[in-house]
């Protein structure tokens, strides 16, 4: 496909669907955003700004956008898919009637579904029939809105097909944001969705007001945990090494504009899971992730003690002095 006539539908028009909307255009690519709201459609058409996520800063002229998800995806080389793990199912029932043949499909969520455990690519395969070759997954260290500043940033385009991943990481290749390719899906997306469950962990020490060696403790055991889960499903190590793993990790719990890691703060420092999501307006895919990821921990008969006690904390079956003494107190072992 020559990278001129490249069109790229972006489903949906939240923080990150809007930056890598704006990352797409500004590589050349043309953009139909599909907003739910006729407000941000409208905002986006005619003041080239998403009013509900980023008012301040001004998308290229090439991101149009619309309410009508088939109007978005007609002509579509690749579908980007940005909404919560959890409506990506409904959102597909919609969506795959409107999919074209040769769409290469997207996913930008780092999340898990509740029930079933399936990460978005495999729902993707199950709900529209496409083939694995044609998923890809869009992954690494990237806040939306540093990337909106036009911040640099690198990321890791994955699919078993390389052929379809670089042409997505041409699509989305600009002077401030830099892809890689790889062929390890499930890698890249566990590393996604196990990052926020860290980052709430991080979160909540920091709430406590624990020191920077407890943080380290938490990000190097943690992408211990998420490397024994990643390898025992058949994840590269190496990608858990990248950007997709110990990179996102280190971003999303060291930034204070982490929704998960701001959502574990307010834990540590006495809030109920109620009132901490009701201070959260935007998706905090870690909450909903954690029960699914340690139900995968449980399948593979591999030891998340972090993944653990933040699933217990975020189901109130444990306090936050016991939670620190379940993991301080484990008892001895090799690190590794
Ligand atoms: N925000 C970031 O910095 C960032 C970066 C990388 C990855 N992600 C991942 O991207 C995914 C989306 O996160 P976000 O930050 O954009 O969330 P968000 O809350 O900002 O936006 C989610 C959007 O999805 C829309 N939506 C929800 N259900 C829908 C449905 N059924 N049909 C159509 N639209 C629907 C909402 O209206 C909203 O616009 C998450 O999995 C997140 O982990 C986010
Ligand atoms: O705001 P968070 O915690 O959802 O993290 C955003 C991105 O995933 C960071 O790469």
């Amino acid at each position: 496909m020559p990278h001129r006539s490249a069109r790229a539908a972006v489903l949906s028009a939240g923080s990150w669907g809007t930056a890598v909307a704006k990352v797409l255009a500004d590589a050349g690519t043309d953009v139909v955003v599909h907003a739910r709201r006729a407000e941000i459609a409208d905002g986006i058409n005619t003041e080239h700004r998403n009013p509900g996520y980023f008012p301040e800063v001004e998308l290229p002229s090439t991101v149009t956008a619309t309410t009508d998800p088939a109007a978005a995806m007609a002509g579509a080389d690749i579908l980007v898919l940005s909404v919560p793990a959890q409506s990506l199912r409904v959102g597909l029932g919609v969506w795959t009637p409107y999919i074209e043949p040769h769409a290469v499909i997207v996913t930008l969520m780092k999340g898990i579904e509740r029930g079933t455990w399936l990460r978005a690519s495999q729902i993707i395969t199950e709900v529209t029939g496409v083939g694995a070759e044609r998923v890809a997954v869009l992954s690494g260290p990237n806040l939306a809105r540093e990337i909106m500043a036009g911040q640099p940033a690198a990321a890791t385009v994955a699919c078993p097909d390389e052929d379809a991943a670089r042409r997505v990481q041409q699509a989305c290749h600009t002077s401030y944001f830099r892809p890689y390719t790889s062929t390890d899906v499930t890698g890249c997306e566990l590393g996604g969705a196990v990052k926020n469950v860290i980052a709430l962990a991080v979160g909540i020490a920091s709430g406590m007001g624990l020191g920077d060696n407890a943080i380290a403790m938490l990000i190097t055991r943690g992408l211990a945990e998420t490397t024994r889960l990643a390898v025992a499903m058949g994840a590269h190590p190496a990608t858990l090494a990248g950007l997709a793993g110990l990179g996102d990790l280190v971003t999303t719990c060291s930034s204070p504009l982490s929704r998960n890691r701001t959502f574990g703060a307010h834990l540590g420092r006495g809030l109920s899971v109620e009132e901490a999501t009701a201070a959260t307006l935007q998706t905090t895919e870690g909450v909903t992730s954690a029960e699914g990821l340690l139900a995968l921990a449980d399948a593979h008969d591999v030891e998340m003690p972090i993944t653990d006690v933040v699933s217990a904390l975020l189901h109130e079956k444990i306090t936050l002095a016991q939670a620190a003494a379940a993991l301080m107190q484990r008892p001895p072992r090799p690190e590794r």
